[in-house]
């Protein structure tokens, strides 16, 4: 029976025999073959979505927070924080409730999916939303983490990245080796680094760290030496236009994108995200909301798989690249889709195009409904 990731990997986890492990059974997401999207685009690519929407909050915060929320009840802590676009809060909440401790999550009043704000308010979490982005709130929780007593629990903890890192344990155990490119959407840029971490983990020859981008000391880490040295993906972070620091050089003071869980424009792994990038000889680019939004129905259209909009930018991006040849054909690339379509309804509904039929409740008009479609 799969019982979470700590479970799964505690021999590459910071936790001890006797911790008390918090877990809803995140992690063990598929990682989904797409068939249809590749020749849509006329292009030989063996194409992965790892869905991380499929967790138990509906995102891949679940799999930072498992952790997270583990060590801060392992160390005594009564309440947690953070601040959030929408799904650390979310996620922050359920383990918080899951442990009978308190979460304080801070959002950005007004930007926040309705999904993500029912999740919050459900968990019992106390729901601060703070007239600003999550930029500020950002500033505030780590100045109040300084001094009331509650544990931080944005990716500025260690043990968020730690948690996070098991997605590629779980695309190299499924896959076999480590994809040539690994492709996400980039906010704060959390999640690019933890995957980042996760693939050096496996692929070191020797026990020892290959990564500056890790953001443990050696006695947390557990490198599992004998991999195959240098077989790790080209890591590509992508964001929306409009909210895009690492595009830019520079910190965003306005971000503004549809794709509201990447609306962040002072990444807090700024300095680690580049590492990860020249480590890695990957790349960030740019995607336009309408690019985002137009790869996300053609993620639900072709494959089947609803994401919300800011996950839908790590395919944009990748089919762009793919189109242009930067990503060549016959390459294997996992995108991750990084939360569930169903946290952002509103986005969906606004762009899904052909409006319902509105038809009488009787067999003719259903029936000519049919006929005529
Ligand atoms: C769906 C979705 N896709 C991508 C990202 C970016 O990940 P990072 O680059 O690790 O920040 C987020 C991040 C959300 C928050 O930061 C929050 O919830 O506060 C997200 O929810």
């Amino acid at each position: 029976r799969y019982t979470g990731l700590i479970e799964r990997y505690r021999d590459r986890l910071p936790v001890h025999d006797d911790t008390r492990i918090i877990s809803l059974g995140e992690g063990n997401t598929p990682l989904i073959r797409l068939n249809n999207v590749p020749r849509h685009i006329g292009r030989d690519v063996e194409l992965y979505v790892k869905f991380e929407g499929l967790n138990p909050t509906g995102s891949f915060k679940d799999r930072g927070m498992t952790m997270a929320v583990t060590k801060a009840v392992e160390e005594g802590s009564e309440a947690i924080i953070c601040a959030s676009t929408g799904n650390t809060s979310a996620s922050a909440a359920a383990y918080a409730a899951r442990a009978g401790i308190t979460a304080f999550v801070v959002i950005p009043d007004g930007k926040i999916a309705m999904g993500k704000l029912a999740q919050a308010m459900m968990h019992g979490s106390v729901v601060i939303q703070i007239e600003g982005n999550f930029d500020d709130g950002m500033r505030l929780v780590k100045q109040v983490a300084e001094s009331a007593p509650v544990t931080l629990v944005n990716s500025v903890n260690p043990f968020r990245l730690q948690g996070q890192k098991t997605a590629a344990f779980e695309i190299v155990e499924e896959l076999g080796r480590a994809p040539d490119y690994h492709c996400l959407p980039v906010g704060n840029a959390g999640n690019i680094t933890a995957h980042w971490i996760g693939y050096c983990e496996l692929s070191a020859s020797s026990g020892e760290h290959v990564t500056e981008a890790c953001t443990f000391c050696k006695g947390h880490c557990r490198f599992a030496g004998g991999g195959v040295a240098g077989q790790r993906p080209k890591m590509v972070g992508y964001q929306a236009s409009g909210s895009a620091p690492f595009l830019r050089g520079a910190m965003v003071d306005h971000p503004e994108t549809v794709a509201t869980a990447i609306r962040i424009g002072h990444p807090q792994s700024w300095d680690v995200a580049w590492k990860v990038q020249k480590e890695s000889g990957g790349w960030f680019d740019e995607c336009t909301d309408d690019e985002i939004l137009a790869a996300q129905k053609l993620l639900a259209e072709k494959e089947g798989v609803f994401c919300e909009p800011a996950s839908a930018a790590s395919v944009a991006g990748a089919l762009r690249d793919i189109q242009a040849g930067r990503i060549p054909e016959g390459s294997s690339v996992v995108c991750t889709l990084t939360g569930h379509g169903l946290k952002d309804p509103d986005a969906a509904i606004a762009q899904a195009g052909s409006a319902p039929l509105k038809v009488a409740a009787e067999l003719d008009a259903v029936t000519r409904a049919i006929l005529d479609n």
